[in-house]
Order: structure tokens, then sequence, then C-alpha cells
């Protein structure tokens, strides 16, 4: 069984597949490397053969997570490492190294899912657009704070804006001009990403005319989705990516 762990800024994605190749059989979301092996042990008939992983993370954090899974799964752990270039992509940053990878690893599952010109945008603690043309030449890319941050942003730097989760839950179910705090809040960060999409889609058609494929990932993803009906929504980008930087043989 091999463990995938996608390791971002807010949260751990993980999951468990019976082999390379194979579906999940069991995957989750978890805020701490604690309630990771929490979640893991928890798995009846847990037998880990490896692990691959990819983190925007501090190394030491990183270092200290595999450590953790070494103790107590005694598996061996191969990261994600940025590259200059690999499967016909060509990372576009000064200094490829400075690239996230979990946008360098998305870039490299959307091209491979749709080689062609690509839009992937990925809304996690920040929302990313990575533009790759269809030569597989990455153009670069932008970065915005993602929905928790803007929303705590406002929470910390304001006197009066305090609402609990389930009201920020229920502001959601439409877009109208709020008539809450929380919906005010919730709708109008929820406008903002949407606009930010709405901007990328533009340089995308400037560059390639309809022609070129837009995927959306991250923990928010659904929060725009209705803003872009063509694209395609592939929650687990990041893991199809890691499967080819870290193939198992
Ligand atoms: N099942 C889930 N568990 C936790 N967060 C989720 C889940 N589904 C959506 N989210 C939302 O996703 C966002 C985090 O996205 P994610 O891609 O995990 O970020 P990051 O990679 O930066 O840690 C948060 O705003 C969170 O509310
Ligand atoms: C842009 C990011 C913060 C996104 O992280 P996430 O929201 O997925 O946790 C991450 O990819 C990162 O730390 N990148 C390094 C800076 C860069 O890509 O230029
Ligand atoms: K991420």
């Amino acid at each position: 069984m091999i463990l995938e762990l996608d390791c971002g800024n807010s949260f751990i994605k993980w999951r468990v597949l019976e082999s390379d190749q194979a579906k999940a059989s069991a995957e989750g979301v978890v805020g701490s490397d604690f309630a990771l092996i929490e979640s893991l042990a928890a798995l009846p008939g847990l037998s880990l053969t490896r692990c691959r992983l990819v983190s925007v993370r501090a190394l030491e954090e990183t270092n200290k997570l595999v450590e953790v899974l070494q103790g107590a799964f005694g598996v061996a752990v191969s990261c994600a490492v940025s590259a200059r270039e690999m499967a016909g992509v060509r990372n576009g940053y000064e200094d490829f190294e400075r690239l996230g990878l979990d946008r360098w690893l998305a870039m490299l599952g959307g091209f491979k899912l749709a080689p062609g010109a690509c839009l992937v945008l990925d809304f996690g603690t920040a929302a990313t657009a990575d533009f790759i043309a269809a030569d597989g030449e990455h153009l670069g890319g932008f970065i915005c704070p993602g929905m928790p941050l803007m929303r705590n942003q406002l929470r910390t730097h304001t006197r009066k804006i305090r609402y609990d989760d389930a009201a920020a839950e229920r502001a959601l179910e439409r877009l109208s001009p709020g008539r809450t705090t929380a919906e005010a809040v919730e709708r109008g960060c929820t406008l903002m990403l949407r606009g930010f999409v709405l901007t990328q889609l533009e340089l995308a058609r400037s560059y390639w005319g309809d022609d070129f494929t837009v995927f959306l990932t991250g923990g928010d993803a659904d929060l725009v989705s209705d803003a872009v009906p063509q694209a395609r929504l592939v929650p687990d980008l990041v893991f199809v990516g890691l499967a080819m930087a870290c193939p198992l043989s």
C-alpha cells in the first residue's frame, strides 16, 4: 500500500492506494501531523510499503513529518523536489526552486491530463494561477490570498467582524448582497476569488483564444467552479503530478 501526502499551508491531504495506478482506498484531510498519524492508525489492515509526499512547508517541518512516518509505519518516504523540466513541462521561474512544489505538481498533472495549453487554478490557503503554453513552456503565474487568508485578515484587523463557522457556511447558499456580517464577508471574498478566476481566463484567452484547458483544484475550488463551467474540477491534481515526480520503482 502506498501513502500519498500533499502538505499545504493549512491542511495535509492524504490518501492510501493499494498499488501504484490504483484508486484510493482511503483518504482524508487533517490539520496536523498528529491527526494524520491518528487517522492512519485507525485504518484497519493498513500495511504501507511506500510513501510519497509533496510539501510547501518549511524543510524542518517536512523532515519532522518524514521522521514521524518512518517511526510509526517503518516506511520509506520520497519527497517531490523541484525540477527545471519534467514530462514536457518547463518551469518558467527565474529560479526554478522557488516555484511552489504544489503548483509545479499540479502543472505536471494538468499537462498530462490535457497536453496543450493549460491554465491551472488552485484554491488553498493561497489562490494561484499558472499558465502553461501548448509546447509545455510555463509562462509563470499569480499568487493571491485564498479564502482562509482573506477571511482571517478581515477578522484579525477589524473590531466587529466576528461570526462562527455555521454562519459562514449558511452565508454561501447564494451570492446576493449580504444582509449580515457573515454573508457580506463570505460572499464578498468569494466574489474576489471569482474575479481572480475571470481575470485569469481573460489573460488565457488573449494568449490562446479558446484553445486551452482550465483546471480547478484545491480545497476551495468549489467556491468558483460555477464561474467557469468549462473547467475541469480535479481535486487530486497535485497527486497526479506527485505520482509523476516520485515514481515508485
Ligand atoms: N474536507 C475539507 N477539509 C478541510 N478543508 C476543506 C475541506 N474541503 C474544503 N476545505 C477548504 O479548503 C481550504 C483549504 O484548501 P487546501 O487546498 O487544503 O489548502 P492548503 O493546500 O493551502 O492547505 C480551506 O478554506 C477549507 O475550508
Ligand atoms: C503559493 C503557495 C503559498 C500556495 O500554497 P497553498 O495555498 O497550496 O498552501 C505555495 O505554492 C508556495 O509557498 N510557493 C512558493 C512561492 C512561489 O510559488 O513563488
Ligand atoms: K495546496
